[in-house]
């Protein structure tokens, strides 16, 4: 298997260590912009190979495609992090033509590749790589859901002091501030309801947590995390690769499930070694569905905006 990282920054680079450890790929590429960063950070990685025994051969490439000819998976982190007190959406003027240019350069070099879309804002950065693509729905995948689970997840175990291996919970929606929607009212404990173990002012707590958890981290970081993210994004390699059939919230083109279309939106769906395979319909009371459809219209308010770029 070969595996391309574009963008060498924090996130590209935790993704790329956290597939050599893994051993997720035979052939692996970080691809950067700037001069000289993703050569330098391929070999700082390769001389951890000795240490921690890996085989995962890693080389570094400045903006050269020709380098990440053939890859069956690519991870898209390129493009500028917000800063404290940003939004993701306002980093879209930006991050749009970068997201753009890598897509269709990714293409040409590697026609068959799955695409995982972790540039921000996510939900509309995946949109931009479908249509600039025009690959088929199902190998572009975007990475936001995935992690604002795991963020849920460990918000539930500070709680109710537990492992968050323990725990199953799903946060579907856009990947925004507001547009998430943590499913409190589907999180288990090995099976059994957590809302049977948190009073409703620790679920309201829960979950408005695990909503601005980006938010929390960048103002504490100075920028935006990336130990999480890119941990995320190496979790979906890993299901693609090794064909795991996983199941993960992901952003991926709706037509029609949960009553959208035209758009890319976090839902349950497993992942295997043809992109996102199949969507998982969660029972959405009322409130959850309106819920997914102030999301929907806010992300597909930010969709609106590539036409303006
Ligand atoms: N979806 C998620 O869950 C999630 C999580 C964390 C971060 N992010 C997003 O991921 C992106 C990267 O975050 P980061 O912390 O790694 O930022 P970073 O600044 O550390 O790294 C970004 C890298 O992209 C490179 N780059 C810029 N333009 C490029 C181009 N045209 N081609 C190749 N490389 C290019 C930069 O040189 C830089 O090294 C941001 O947009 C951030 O908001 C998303
Ligand atoms: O918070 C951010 O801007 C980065 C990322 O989307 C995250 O959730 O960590």
């Amino acid at each position: 298997m070969k595996v391309t990282v574009v963008g060498a920054g924090a996130v590209g680079a935790t993704c790329a260590d956290n597939i050599a450890r893994a051993e997720l790929a035979e052939e692996l590429v970080l691809l950067d912009i700037k001069e000289g960063l993703a050569e330098g950070k391929a070999q700082d990685m390769m001389q951890t190979a000795a240490l921690l025994g890996f085989d995962t051969r890693i080389t570094g490439s400045t903006n050269d495609y020709s380098k990440t000819a053939g890859s069956d998976v690519v991870v898209i982190t390129s493009g500028l992090p917000r800063k404290p007190g940003m939004t993701r959406e306002e980093l879209i003027g930006t991050n749009a033509g970068i997201v753009r240019t890598v897509a269709e350069n990714i293409l040409k070099y590697s026609p068959n590749a799955i695409i995982i879309v972790i540039s921000n804002p996510m939900d509309t950065m995946t949109y931009l790589a479908l249509t600039a693509t025009g690959l088929p729905k199902n190998r572009i995948i975007g990475m936001g859901g995935t992690l604002d689970s795991a963020r849920f997840k460990y918000q539930l175990s500070q709680h109710l002091g537990c492992s968050p291996a323990d725990l199953n919970a799903v946060v579907v929606g856009g990947h925004g501030d507001t547009t998430m929607i943590p499913l409190i009212r589907f999180a288990t404990w090995n099976s059994i309801p957590v809302t049977k173990f948190l009073s409703e002012e620790k679920q309201k707590q829960i979950v408005a947590d695990t909503m601005v958890g980006g938010a929390t981290l960048t103002k504490l970081i100075g920028t935006s995390a990336w130990y999480a993210p890119g941990a995320a994004g190496a979790a979906l390699v890993e299901s693609i690769v090794r064909d795991q059939k996983k199941l993960f919230t992901c952003c991926v083109s709706l037509n029609g499930e949960y009553g959208q279309k035209d758009i890319c939106l976090g839902v349950p769906v497993t992942i295997g070694k043809n992109g996102w395979e199949k969507i998982l319909d969660f029972d959405l009371n009322a409130e959850e569905q309106a819920l997914f459809n102030k999301s929907a219209d806010a992300v597909r308010s930010m969709n609106d905006v590539l036409k303006t770029l």
